[in-house]
């Protein structure tokens, strides 16, 4: 049912410095931060060839990456994005499997305009996932 890898999402306490150690170390092309009010956090995007990091920084007072930074002050991937066809036949199938949607259960429109959901990390082998449909 998955298909490709979207991206792998890093929570960070500093986003400026985090894209400086990617841009100007790492020599990688990185974007323009993105405020995401409907999701809690400004974003930065780094194109890799074959996938994409996305930097996480809290952004308003109910961010959901408000807990993950005061457990790992220091930072540390928070989650990873899998692409898949049609997320509302994803997401039934993952539900009567038992896995747990997140939020509302349904999907919102995420950094790159598609539909996305989150899949709860207990029933992922400690992983938070999110699907994008494609
Ligand atoms: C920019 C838009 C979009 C995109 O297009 O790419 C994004 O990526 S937005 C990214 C931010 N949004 C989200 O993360 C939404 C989904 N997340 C949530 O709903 C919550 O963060 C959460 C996963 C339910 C956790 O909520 P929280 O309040 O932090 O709960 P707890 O602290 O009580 O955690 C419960 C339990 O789960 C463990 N946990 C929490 N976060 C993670 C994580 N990222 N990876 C792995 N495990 C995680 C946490 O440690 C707790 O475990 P126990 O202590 O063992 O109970
Ligand atoms: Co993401």
């Amino acid at each position: 049912m998955i298909g490709r890898l979207n991206h792998v999402a890093i929570a960070v306490p500093n986003l400026d410095a985090a894209a400086a150690l990617y841009r100007d170390t790492l020599g990688a092309e990185v974007g323009p931060p993105q405020d995401e009010l409907d999701h809690g956090v400004t974003v930065i995007f780094i194109t890799l060839p074959n996938t994409k990091i996305e930097l996480l920084y809290p952004l308003g007072d109910n961010s959901p990456i408000a807990s993950f930074l005061e457990k790992n002050p220091a930072g540390g991937i928070h989650h990873i994005c899998y692409e898949v066809e049609d997320i509302l036949v994803a997401r039934d199938k993952l539900k009567a499997d038992g896995a747990r949607v997140l939020g509302t259960g349904e999907p919102k429109i995420g950094a790159h305009g598609k539909p996305v959901l989150f899949l709860h990390p207990k029933d992922f082998t400690g992983t938070l996932v999110e699907l994008e449909q494609v």
